[in-house]
């Protein structure tokens, strides 16, 4: 057994204290906690496991959270602590001083979520599953998840459905639910969904369990509507159970409206890893031609379905990869908003062959962030604005929203 004193928060949410035999992480332990846990070496690093406090800070949450809650700390003790990894991952990793704007908080800290996923208990009702582990936990309640999921799952605990997981997504701004069902067979689950719409669920998909994951597989919709409209700041969107949507609206609301502030218009638009294509369509006014890259063909359907809805004439969407942009040539304005993994060896070389007069960069992951702007960097484009966002509270996980330009 270890014992050691956290020092700070690192990526991937893990506490790091250093010991004799160099760098440990630590899941479980908070800055200034002292932990024992096991040390075993993993992938070339040390980590310890099974972790005990020993002596836990005085600004933990009382209140019992989720498993996935890994940032257990009173509100506003866990901003300064993202704050200080993104502006970290910054000066480590991209070799960067730039002063960050401070991190906006998100508007909840509790009750933001709009969309979960739960696994089936085999005793029978909801469970969560242990973060990497098969391991799960009965659910009684859920304190991150908004208003309407609160109100689906107290129903969907009572219901014995034969399914591996529930997926949920919900709408602040309509108060309805879509269910998504894993596992199980599609055709057994059509009666249920149907007595699940009647209960007041907007529709229900089924979906093949997929190792490449949620949704990745055959989705078949067995009951009711597939999408529901949802307001994310200036603009009201379609979002679904099936393909992502930003989980917390109001946050990302207000980072659509900051993001309106710092660019300007032009010739031609671009937005990478687009999803439904918010910022596209928000950008339609002041461009002539906006293009929106995606991969799932769902997001695509629905970004073209709000196009319509709102009346966008120069928005087009292509479905594809974001490393295949250079068939689409050069643009004054890229915006990309890419998976945790970053941007791909492609499309920093486009970027930096085609040299758009911005680049607007959100980002999920400080580190592959602050790795992409660090290339950028070295290509002559400088960091002007950087600001975190808090989308999810009582996790380690920060959004940034960032403007390069030449
Ligand atoms: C973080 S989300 C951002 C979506 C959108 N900006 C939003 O906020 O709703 C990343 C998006 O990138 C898409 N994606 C992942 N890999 C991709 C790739 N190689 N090429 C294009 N899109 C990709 C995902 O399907 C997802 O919609």
């Amino acid at each position: 057994m270890l014992t050691v004193t956290v020092e700070k928060l690192v990526p991937g949410g893990y506490g790091l204290a250093r010991t004799e035999e160099g760098a440990v992480l630590v899941k479980g332990g908070l800055p200034g906690e002292v932990v024992r846990g096991q040390p075993v070496r993993r992938r070339g690093a040390l980590f310890l496991e099974g972790v005990e406090v020993l002596t836990p800070r005085p600004d933990r949450y009382p209140h019992p959270l989720p498993p996935s809650a890994d940032l257990p700390l009173l509100y506003e003790a866990q901003l300064p602590l993202k704050e200080a990894l993104v502006a970290e991952a910054l000066e480590r990793i991209a070799k960067l001083s730039f002063p960050l704007s401070p991190i906006r908080p998100s508007p909840s800290p509790l009750g933001y979520r709009t969309a979960a996923q739960y696994a089936r208990h085999p005793l029978g009702g909801l469970a969560y599953r242990l973060p990497e582990s098969e391991v799960l936990v009965r659910l009684e309640e859920d304190p991150l998840v908004a208003e309407p999921l609160k109100k689906a799952l107290a129903l969907l605990q009572t219901w014995p459905l034969p399914v591996e997981e529930v997926a949920l997504r919900g709408s602040l701004l309509t108060g309805e639910v879509l269910l998504g069902l894993i596992g199980g067979s599609p055709e057994v689950l059509k009666r249920p969904a149907k007595a699940l719409v009647r209960e007041g669920f907007r529709g229900v998909v089924w979906a093949e369990p997929s190792p490449k994951g949620r949704f990745r597989g055959r989705v078949t919709p067995l009951y009711g509507e597939r999408t529901l409209l949802e307001r994310f700041g200036p603009l009201t969107a379609t979002v679904s159970v099936e393909s992502f949507a930003q989980v917390n609206p109001p946050a990302m609301g207000a980072l659509l409206e900051e993001a309106l502030t710092l660019v300007g218009g032009g010739e031609r638009a671009l937005e990478l890893y687009a999803g439904s294509g918010l910022i596209s369509l928000l950008l339609a006014p002041r461009f002539r031609e906006v293009a929106a890259v995606e991969i799932s063909k769902e997001a695509v359907r629905r970004g073209e379905a709000d196009r319509k809805r709102l009346g966008v004439e120069n928005v087009r969407f292509h479905r594809g990869d974001a490393k295949e942009a250079a068939r689409l040539g050069a643009f004054d304005l890229v915006v990309v908003d890419p998976p945790r993994a970053g941007l791909s060896p492609e499309v920093r070389a486009y970027l930096l062959e085609t040299r758009p007069r911005q680049i607007l960069y959100v980002a999920c992951d400080p580190a592959t962030w602050a790795r992409d702007v660090g290339a950028l960097a070295k290509g002559g484009y400088r960091l002007r604005f950087a600001q975190p966002y808090d989308f999810f509270p009582f996790t380690h996980h920060v959004e940034v929203l960032s403007l390069l330009s030449l």
